[in-house]
């Protein structure tokens, strides 16, 4: 059977229950999924200074062939790309830079990130951003909680410098750069004074987001975490900090599937906090018993996450984001599943018969709803995939993994 016979099929079986398949893909269409550029390079960077990774991340694995340069980062990309259906952002750290010689973070400007512009227009990118407080000799102890104000201040000027560059982005691209501040400050053993950090916390975001920027242009977002390796007791940018920065101060809270308890889930959470901010950027994510950002799978959670945005139509104001870095596996085939997981979660929540469920649910007949909810989990949403994937010449089922393969031993079995 073709794919446009079994699209025929499942087009009809999702009308018999009154979902439109054409809506949906259209729908799919206008929900850009934002790549991070740091999977394909365990989030090293650019800095002609880099080096560890810190800040309590990790990148574990040594699979051959990471990007060791911007020109093999957007050229793996660009294959990335070409395997992913429909609309997509790129996520930038500030660490991507492109100079000459050695730019200090507190320096970072528009034209560093020209070529990354370049790059999205031309592949009709948008692009977001994030200032980047980790793996720096003044990240060491804390950044913008620092209790020393010239580090403070150092790092407040990385970040109204990055406010810059998303602006810049927001400009050129015509559409508004999402940038989210996290920051890796906490502690690793008992904290006498834990609202001192937390004070100076507030005052450093209020110095950063002083400057008004029109919204067109770019977004600040604010990510908080639950701990760090090596900073297990305390983290001051915790949950309860940004809810209530980002209510107070009007910025986008940004919800990271593995910054919570293990029992916590992001899903949840995103009707919580809709009706107290304007817009909320997720890193979808998957915590394996910690924070370990493993490449997100069509799991309960993905799927969750994404009925909530669907039925509860956010379209507009929720940025969907990953955050994930798996060095042990093909980084390239990481970033393609996990983004086309993420995507394939969307479709099959726009292909859910949401209506019914409803009325189930607001007459108490609890019963119909769990029927409902389960017999749709096999119902042919797949061939509407294939279809979407065929319409977007980008290749379905598995077929896509000849093309890394082939890459891998072309281009990054080549790389030292
Ligand atoms: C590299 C990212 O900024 C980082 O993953 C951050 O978003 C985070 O989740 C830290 O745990
Ligand atoms: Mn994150």
């Amino acid at each position: 059977m073709t794919i446009q016979q079994s699209y025929e099929l499942a087009k009809q079986q999702f009308a018999d229950i009154g979902v439109d398949t054409e809506k949906a893909m259209q729908l799919l269409d206008s929900l850009p999924v934002s790549i991070h550029c740091w999977q394909g390079d365990d989030v090293a960077g650019f800095e002609k200074q880099s080096g560890a990774l810190t800040g309590g991340i990790q990148a574990t694995g040594n699979y051959p062939g990471k990007a060791r340069a911007p020109q093999e980062l957007r050229a793996d990309l660009d294959l990335a790309s070409s395997l992913i259906p429909g609309a997509k952002r790129l996520n930038l750290h500030a660490s991507y830079l492109e100079a000459e010689g050695k730019v200090e973070r507190n320096e970072v400007k528009p034209e560093h990130f020209k070529n990354w512009v370049d790059w999205a227009k031309q592949n009709q990118f948008g692009l977001d951003f994030n200032p980047t407080y980790f793996s720096h000799p003044l990240s060491a102890e804390a950044t913008l909680s620092h209790s020393n104000k010239e580090i403070r201040d150092f790092w407040i000027e990385h970040g109204k410098a990055c406010r810059k560059i998303s602006e810049y982005f927001g400009k050129e691209l015509g559409t508004a750069s999402v940038m989210n501040i996290w920051i890796p400050d906490g502690a690793k053993d008992l904290t006498v004074d834990k609202a001192a950090p937390r004070q100076r916390l507030v005052e450093a975001l209020d110095e950063i987001i002083r400057e008004k920027i029109d919204p067109k242009y770019h977004l600040d977002a604010v990510e908080s975490k639950l701990f760090g390796i090596g900073l297990e007791s305390y983290t001051v940018g915790s949950n309860e900090f940004y809810v209530g920065y980002a209510t107070s101060r009007k910025t986008a809270l940004c919800l990271d599937a593995g910054h919570y308890h293990p029992t916590e889930v992001i899903s949840d959470k995103i009707s919580a906090v809709m009706p107290f901010v304007e817009h909320l950027l997720l890193h979808v994510s998957r915590p394996v018993r910690w924070d370990s950002d493993h490449v997100v799978l069509l799991d309960d959670e993905t799927q969750a996450i994404a009925n909530e945005i669907i039925r509860n139509q956010l379209f507009n104001r929720v940025h969907i984001g990953l955050d994930f870095f798996d060095a042990s596996i093909n980084r390239i085939a990481a970033w393609v599943i996990g983004t086309r997981n993420m995507k394939k979660a969307l479709l099959r929540a726009l292909l859910e018969p949401t209506a019914s469920l409803r009325e189930a649910e607001n007459n108490r007949d609890f019963t119909t709803r769990l029927a409902l909810l389960e017999e749709q989990k096999s119902l042919p949403w797949q061939a509407v995939w294939d279809m979407y994937c065929e319409r977007h010449n980008v290749p379905t089922g598995s077929n896509w993994l000849a093309q890394v393969r082939q890459y891998e031993t072309n281009v990054l079995s080549q790389r030292a």
